[in-house]
Protein backbone atom coordinates (compact mmCIF):
# COMPACT_ATOMS: atom_id res chain seq x y z
CA UNK A 1 0.00 0.00 0.00
CA UNK A 2 0.97 3.61 -0.89
CA UNK A 3 0.85 6.14 1.79
CA UNK A 4 1.38 9.69 2.07
CA UNK A 5 2.42 10.46 5.42
CA UNK A 6 0.69 14.17 6.30
CA UNK A 7 2.49 14.96 8.95
CA UNK A 8 6.22 13.98 10.00
CA UNK A 9 6.78 14.53 13.46
CA UNK A 10 6.22 12.45 16.58
CA UNK A 11 3.77 10.37 15.28
CA UNK A 12 4.69 10.94 11.48
CA UNK A 13 7.99 9.09 12.39
CA UNK A 14 6.26 6.57 14.48
CA UNK A 15 3.81 5.65 11.74
CA UNK A 16 6.25 5.34 8.96
CA UNK A 17 8.28 2.85 11.48
CA UNK A 18 5.85 0.55 11.75
CA UNK A 19 4.21 0.77 8.31
CA UNK A 20 7.83 0.07 6.50
CA UNK A 21 7.81 -2.94 9.35
CA UNK A 22 4.70 -4.16 7.55
CA UNK A 23 6.01 -3.77 3.41
CA UNK A 24 3.68 -0.38 3.12
CA UNK A 25 5.56 2.37 0.59
CA UNK A 26 5.48 6.04 2.24
CA UNK A 27 5.22 8.03 -0.93
CA UNK A 28 5.52 11.30 0.32
CA UNK A 29 6.35 12.68 3.95
CA UNK A 30 4.63 15.96 4.50
CA UNK A 31 5.36 18.97 6.59
CA UNK A 32 5.00 22.26 7.19
CA UNK A 33 8.23 23.08 5.07
CA UNK A 34 6.46 20.77 2.00
CA UNK A 35 3.23 21.68 1.61
CA UNK A 36 3.10 21.71 -1.87
CA UNK A 37 3.17 17.67 -1.93
CA UNK A 38 -0.93 18.17 -0.85
CA UNK A 39 -1.73 19.20 -4.44
CA UNK A 40 -3.60 16.87 -5.93
CA UNK A 41 -1.44 15.49 -8.50
CA UNK A 42 0.58 14.41 -5.65
CA UNK A 43 -1.27 13.06 -3.13
CA UNK A 44 -3.06 10.94 -5.86
CA UNK A 45 -0.11 8.68 -6.19
CA UNK A 46 -0.93 7.21 -2.44
CA UNK A 47 -3.57 4.66 -1.59
CA UNK A 48 -4.27 6.40 1.78
CA UNK A 49 -3.51 8.89 3.41
CA UNK A 50 -2.73 9.84 7.34
CA UNK A 51 -3.01 13.13 8.67
CA UNK A 52 -0.84 13.60 12.26
CA UNK A 53 -0.21 17.22 12.20
CA UNK A 54 -1.82 20.54 13.94
CA UNK A 55 -5.36 21.53 15.49
CA UNK A 56 -4.84 24.54 12.99
CA UNK A 57 -4.06 22.91 9.55
CA UNK A 58 -5.65 19.08 10.29
CA UNK A 59 -9.09 20.48 8.93
CA UNK A 60 -7.79 21.83 4.97
CA UNK A 61 -5.56 18.87 4.81
CA UNK A 62 -8.62 16.15 5.17
CA UNK A 63 -10.06 18.67 2.72
CA UNK A 64 -6.84 18.51 0.24
CA UNK A 65 -7.33 14.26 0.46
CA UNK A 66 -11.61 14.39 -0.19
CA UNK A 67 -10.08 16.64 -3.59
CA UNK A 68 -7.91 14.36 -4.47
CA UNK A 69 -9.80 11.24 -3.86
CA UNK A 70 -7.49 9.65 -1.38
CA UNK A 71 -8.62 8.13 1.76
CA UNK A 72 -7.73 9.74 4.96
CA UNK A 73 -7.00 8.42 8.72
CA UNK A 74 -7.39 11.21 10.98
CA UNK A 75 -5.71 11.55 14.04
CA UNK A 76 -5.12 15.26 14.82
CA UNK A 77 -6.94 16.30 18.08
CA UNK A 78 -8.05 19.96 19.21
CA UNK A 79 -10.03 20.62 15.91
CA UNK A 80 -13.82 19.20 16.86
CA UNK A 81 -15.54 22.09 16.30
CA UNK A 82 -14.80 21.42 12.03
CA UNK A 83 -16.03 17.92 12.64
CA UNK A 84 -19.28 17.76 11.19
CA UNK A 85 -18.59 19.79 8.27
CA UNK A 86 -16.10 17.41 7.38
CA UNK A 87 -18.20 14.73 7.50
CA UNK A 88 -21.09 16.28 6.08
CA UNK A 89 -18.03 17.17 3.29
CA UNK A 90 -16.73 13.62 3.27
CA UNK A 91 -20.57 12.37 2.11
CA UNK A 92 -21.10 15.08 -0.35
CA UNK A 93 -17.64 14.36 -2.13
CA UNK A 94 -18.25 10.49 -1.61
CA UNK A 95 -15.00 10.18 -0.03
CA UNK A 96 -13.54 7.69 2.86
CA UNK A 97 -12.38 9.38 6.04
CA UNK A 98 -11.70 7.82 9.26
CA UNK A 99 -11.08 9.83 12.96
CA UNK A 100 -10.39 8.63 16.40
CA UNK A 101 -8.54 10.50 19.19
CA UNK A 102 -6.79 7.63 20.02
CA UNK A 103 -5.62 4.70 17.84
CA UNK A 104 -4.31 2.28 20.43
CA UNK A 105 -6.31 -1.04 21.04
CA UNK A 106 -6.01 -0.42 24.62
CA UNK A 107 -7.92 2.85 24.49
CA UNK A 108 -10.28 1.80 22.20
CA UNK A 109 -10.92 -1.34 24.86
CA UNK A 110 -10.97 1.51 27.66
CA UNK A 111 -13.38 3.64 26.04
CA UNK A 112 -15.76 0.53 26.27
CA UNK A 113 -14.72 -0.14 29.84
CA UNK A 114 -15.82 3.37 30.36
CA UNK A 115 -18.98 3.29 28.51
CA UNK A 116 -19.95 0.39 31.04
CA UNK A 117 -18.76 2.22 34.42
CA UNK A 118 -20.64 5.04 33.44
CA UNK A 119 -23.83 3.19 33.29
CA UNK A 120 -23.07 1.11 36.66
CA UNK A 121 -22.56 4.09 38.08
CA UNK A 122 -25.65 6.28 36.61
CA UNK A 123 -27.82 5.54 39.68
CA UNK A 124 -25.08 6.02 42.61
CA UNK A 125 -25.74 9.61 43.43
CA UNK A 126 -23.00 9.20 46.67
CA UNK A 127 -20.10 9.04 43.70
CA UNK A 128 -18.50 12.12 42.10
CA UNK A 129 -16.73 11.59 38.90
CA UNK A 130 -14.03 13.06 37.80
CA UNK A 131 -11.02 12.35 35.06
CA UNK A 132 -6.73 13.10 35.06
CA UNK A 133 -4.66 13.36 31.68
CA UNK A 134 -0.96 12.98 31.63
CA UNK A 135 0.56 14.20 28.29
CA UNK A 136 4.20 15.43 27.53
CA UNK A 137 5.10 19.31 27.55
CA UNK A 138 5.11 19.59 23.36
CA UNK A 139 1.13 18.77 23.55
CA UNK A 140 -0.91 21.47 21.87
CA UNK A 141 -4.34 21.08 23.59
CA UNK A 142 -5.83 20.12 26.26
CA UNK A 143 -7.72 18.26 27.68
CA UNK A 144 -6.56 15.63 25.30
CA UNK A 145 -8.68 14.70 22.35
CA UNK A 146 -8.94 10.80 24.46
CA UNK A 147 -10.16 12.85 27.57
CA UNK A 148 -12.88 14.11 25.01
CA UNK A 149 -13.76 11.11 23.89
CA UNK A 150 -14.24 9.63 27.32
CA UNK A 151 -16.16 12.80 28.79
CA UNK A 152 -18.22 12.43 26.17
CA UNK A 153 -19.37 8.85 26.86
CA UNK A 154 -19.34 9.64 30.61
CA UNK A 155 -21.74 12.88 29.93
CA UNK A 156 -24.03 10.30 27.69
CA UNK A 157 -24.84 8.03 30.96
CA UNK A 158 -25.21 10.50 33.57
CA UNK A 159 -27.96 13.46 32.51
CA UNK A 160 -26.98 15.17 35.77
CA UNK A 161 -24.03 16.46 34.30
CA UNK A 162 -24.62 18.81 32.11
CA UNK A 163 -21.04 19.31 30.79
CA UNK A 164 -17.07 19.21 31.55
CA UNK A 165 -14.46 21.90 32.65
CA UNK A 166 -10.86 21.71 32.20
CA UNK A 167 -9.87 21.72 35.69
CA UNK A 168 -11.14 20.17 39.01
CA UNK A 169 -14.74 21.17 40.19
CA UNK A 170 -17.03 20.78 43.39
CA UNK A 171 -19.96 21.65 40.62
CA UNK A 172 -21.46 18.19 40.73
CA UNK A 173 -23.38 19.26 37.45
CA UNK A 174 -19.26 19.26 35.65
CA UNK A 175 -17.49 16.41 35.01
CA UNK A 176 -14.10 17.85 35.84
CA UNK A 177 -10.99 16.77 33.70
CA UNK A 178 -7.54 17.87 35.00
CA UNK A 179 -4.61 18.36 32.44
CA UNK A 180 -1.24 17.29 33.25
CA UNK A 181 1.59 18.08 31.26
CA UNK A 182 5.19 15.94 32.12
CA UNK A 183 7.79 14.62 30.16
CA UNK A 184 8.00 12.60 28.50
CA UNK A 185 4.66 11.17 29.16
CA UNK A 186 2.86 9.43 26.04
CA UNK A 187 -0.35 9.38 27.10
CA UNK A 188 -1.80 8.71 30.81
CA UNK A 189 -5.97 8.94 31.32
CA UNK A 190 -7.42 8.51 34.76
CA UNK A 191 -11.19 8.03 35.44
CA UNK A 192 -11.97 8.23 39.50
CA UNK A 193 -15.51 7.74 40.84
CA UNK A 194 -15.40 8.64 44.68
CA UNK A 195 -17.33 8.55 47.84
CA UNK A 196 -17.47 8.37 51.11
CA UNK A 197 -17.21 5.30 51.95
CA UNK A 198 -14.95 4.06 49.17
CA UNK A 199 -13.36 4.86 44.95
CA UNK A 200 -13.09 3.49 41.82
CA UNK A 201 -10.11 4.09 39.94
CA UNK A 202 -9.78 2.89 35.89
CA UNK A 203 -6.22 3.81 33.98
CA UNK A 204 -4.71 3.42 30.45
CA UNK A 205 -1.37 4.20 30.51
CA UNK A 206 0.72 4.24 27.28
CA UNK A 207 4.43 3.16 27.38
CA UNK A 208 5.29 4.93 24.16
CA UNK A 209 3.55 6.06 20.50
CA UNK A 210 3.81 2.26 19.10
CA UNK A 211 0.44 2.00 20.30
CA UNK A 212 -1.02 4.72 18.19
CA UNK A 213 0.82 4.30 15.43
CA UNK A 214 -0.15 0.54 14.58
CA UNK A 215 -3.66 1.16 15.28
CA UNK A 216 -3.58 3.80 12.94
CA UNK A 217 -1.72 2.03 10.20
CA UNK A 218 -4.16 -1.09 10.57
CA UNK A 219 -6.82 1.90 10.28
CA UNK A 220 -5.14 3.18 6.93
CA UNK A 221 -5.45 -0.40 5.51
CA UNK A 222 -8.94 -1.08 6.79
CA UNK A 223 -10.01 2.29 4.81
CA UNK A 224 -7.87 2.01 1.58
CA UNK A 225 -10.89 0.75 -0.46
CA UNK A 226 -13.67 1.90 1.45
CA UNK A 227 -16.08 5.02 1.22
CA UNK A 228 -17.70 6.45 3.83
CA UNK A 229 -17.30 7.72 7.58
CA UNK A 230 -15.45 5.22 10.08
CA UNK A 231 -14.24 4.99 13.77
CA UNK A 232 -11.80 2.46 14.74
CA UNK A 233 -14.93 0.77 16.26
CA UNK A 234 -15.55 -0.72 12.95
CA UNK A 235 -12.11 -1.02 12.12
CA UNK A 236 -11.58 -3.12 15.51
CA UNK A 237 -15.26 -4.79 15.00
CA UNK A 238 -15.95 -3.82 18.86
N1 LIG B 1 -5.27 9.90 17.63
C1 LIG B 1 -4.18 9.41 18.22
O1 LIG B 1 -4.06 8.21 18.52
C2 LIG B 1 -3.03 10.35 18.51
C3 LIG B 1 -1.85 9.90 19.09
C4 LIG B 1 -0.81 10.79 19.27
C5 LIG B 1 -0.95 12.11 18.85
N2 LIG B 1 -2.12 12.51 18.32
C6 LIG B 1 -2.30 13.87 17.78
O2 LIG B 1 -1.59 13.96 16.56
C7 LIG B 1 -1.17 15.30 16.33
C8 LIG B 1 0.33 15.32 16.01
O3 LIG B 1 1.05 14.86 17.13
P1 LIG B 1 2.66 14.78 17.11
O4 LIG B 1 3.06 14.37 18.47
O5 LIG B 1 3.11 13.99 15.93
O6 LIG B 1 3.02 16.32 16.87
P2 LIG B 1 4.38 16.95 16.32
O7 LIG B 1 4.39 18.38 16.74
O8 LIG B 1 5.53 16.09 16.70
O9 LIG B 1 4.22 16.86 14.72
C9 LIG B 1 3.31 17.67 13.99
C10 LIG B 1 3.77 17.70 12.54
O10 LIG B 1 2.81 18.41 11.77
C11 LIG B 1 3.54 19.13 10.78
N3 LIG B 1 2.71 20.20 10.22
C12 LIG B 1 2.36 21.38 10.78
N4 LIG B 1 1.61 22.08 9.92
C13 LIG B 1 1.46 21.31 8.81
C14 LIG B 1 0.80 21.47 7.56
N5 LIG B 1 0.13 22.60 7.27
N6 LIG B 1 0.86 20.47 6.67
C15 LIG B 1 1.53 19.36 6.93
N7 LIG B 1 2.19 19.14 8.08
C16 LIG B 1 2.16 20.11 9.00
C17 LIG B 1 4.77 19.65 11.51
O11 LIG B 1 5.78 20.02 10.60
C18 LIG B 1 5.13 18.39 12.31
O12 LIG B 1 5.93 17.56 11.52
C19 LIG B 1 -1.59 16.08 17.58
O13 LIG B 1 -2.82 16.71 17.33
C20 LIG B 1 -1.77 14.99 18.64
O14 LIG B 1 -2.68 15.34 19.64
C21 LIG B 1 -3.16 11.68 18.14
O1 LIG C 1 0.71 12.97 22.20
C1 LIG C 1 -0.43 13.39 21.95
O2 LIG C 1 -0.63 14.56 21.57
C2 LIG C 1 -1.59 12.48 22.08
N1 LIG C 1 -2.74 12.89 21.61
C3 LIG C 1 -3.97 12.15 21.59
C4 LIG C 1 -5.00 12.85 22.42
O3 LIG C 1 -5.06 14.09 22.42
O4 LIG C 1 -5.82 12.17 23.06
C5 LIG C 1 -3.78 10.70 21.96
C6 LIG C 1 -2.75 10.48 23.03
C7 LIG C 1 -1.42 11.12 22.67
Amino acid sequence: MKIALIGYGKMGKAIEAIAQGRGHEIVHRIDINSSHLLEKEQLQQADVAIEFTTPETAYHNILKCFAANVPVVCGTTGWLEKLPEVKAQCLEQHQAFLYASNFSVGVNIFFELNRRLAELMATQSDYRSSMVEIHHTQKKDAPSGTAITLAEQILEKQPAKTGWVNEATTDPTKLGIVSERVDPAPGTHIIQYDSPIDSITITHTAHSREGFAAGAVTAAEWLKDKKGIFSMKDVLSL
